[in-house]
C-alpha cells in the first residue's frame, strides 16, 4: 500500500500509479504573477447544510469528515465549474513542523496545513463514478496560517481522542464547514488531480487566496494522530503531503486582479 515514508511515499507512487507522471498532476506551486486574471470567472457559491455532516474517520493517510451526499443540501456551484457539485468530505494535510505541511505552495511558500473540501459532479451517479472523470471532482483548497486559535477548527480537533489510530471513526453531527472558510472567496483555479493515489486527473482545483488561522497548539493536536492502527507500533501522522508537481504547460487563472 502507499504512504508518506521513504519506502512508500510520493517518490515511489509512480511504480503502482504511472499517472503520477501525467500531464495534469497536483499539487502545484502557484506563482501569483504568472496567473491570468479571468473576468469571466464567476464567484464560487458554497451552500453547506450542517445537517449533512455525518462522521469523522482516521483513514490512515489523514482524517476526514464525511457528509451525506444523497441530495443537493451541501453543494458548490459557480467559479470555474458548470453544473452542481456535491460535498462529500473534507480532510487536511499537514507537516511535522510549522515550516511545511501544505500541498499547494504560493511562490514557493509552504503553509503548515492545507484543508481540502471535496465535491463531486452530479452529472455522475456518485463519487465512485465521478472520481476518475476529467470533470468529476472540484476540490476547494484553503491554507492554514499560524496565528490565533481557530474556534471552528477546535470543534474538529476535539473529536481526535476518538479517532487517534487508523480505522477509528465516530459520529460528527451538525458541523458547518462554512465556518472553516476565510472572509473572501478569491481563488486561483487550474485542472489537476487527486494528490494521493490513485492520483486520478479528475479535479478542478479551486485554491483560495486567503488563509484561515491555526494556533501552534492546534497544530500540535493534528500531530497527535497516528498513521498506524491499534496494536501496531505507533507512527505519528505528520508530513502527509505530496510536493508540488510539474505544471506541464497548464495555465493558472485567478478570480481577482
Ligand atoms: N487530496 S485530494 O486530492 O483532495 C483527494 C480527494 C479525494 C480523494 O478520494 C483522494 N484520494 C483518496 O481518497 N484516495 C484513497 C481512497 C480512494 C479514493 C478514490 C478511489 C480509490 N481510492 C484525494
Ligand atoms: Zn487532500
Amino acid at each position: 500500500a502507499w504512504g508518506y515514508a521513504d519506502h512508500d511515499g510520493p517518490a515511489k507512487w509512480v511504480e503502482s500509479f504511472p499517472i503520477a507522471e501525467g500531464p495534469r498532476q497536483s499539487p502545484i506551486d502557484i506563482i501569483p504573477s504568472q496567473a491570468q486574471f479571468d473576468s469571466n470567472l464567476k464567484q464560487i457559491k458554497l451552500k453547506y447544510d450542517p445537517s449533512t455532516s455525518k462522521g469523522i474517520l482516521n483513514n490512515g493517510h489523514s482524517f476526514q469528515v464525511d457528509f451525506a451526499d444523497d441530495d443537493n443540501k451541501s453543494t458548490l456551484t459557480g467559479g470555474p465549474v458548470t453544473g452542481t457539485y456535491r460535498l462529500k468530505q473534507f480532510h487536511f494535510h499537514w507537516g511535522s513542523a510549522d515550516e511545511r505541511g501544505s500541498e499547494h505552495t504560493i511562490g514557493g511558500t509552504k503553509f503548515p496545513c492545507e484543508l481540502h473540501l471535496v465535491h463531486w459532479n452530479t452529472k455522475y451517479a456518485n463519487f465512485g463514478e465521478a472520481v476518475n472523470k476529467p470533470d468529476g471532482l472540484a476540490v476547494v483548497g484553503v491554507f492554514l496560517k499560524i496565528g490565533a486559535a481557530n474556534p471552528s477548527l477546535q470543534k474538529v480537533l476535539d473529536a481526535f481522542d476518538a479517532i487517534k489510530s487508523k480505522g477509528k471513526q465516530t459520529t460528527f453531527s451538525n458541523f458547518d464547514p462554512k465556518t472553516l472558510l476565510p472572509p473572501t472567496l478569491h481563488f486561483w483555479t487550474y485542472d489537476g488531480s487527486l494528490t494521493t493515489p490513485p492520483l486520478h486527473e479528475s479535479v478542478t482545483w479551486i485554491v483560495l487566496r486567503d488563509p484561515i488561522s491555526v494556533s501552534p497548539a492546534q497544530m500540535g493536536k493534528f500531530r497527535s494522530l497516528l498513521f498506524s492502527s491499534d496494536g501496531e507500533s505507533p507512527r505519528c501522522m505528520v508530513d502527509n503531503f505530496r510536493p508540488p508537481q510539474p505544471l506541464k504547460g497548464r495555465k493558472v487563472r485567478s478570480s481577482f486582479r
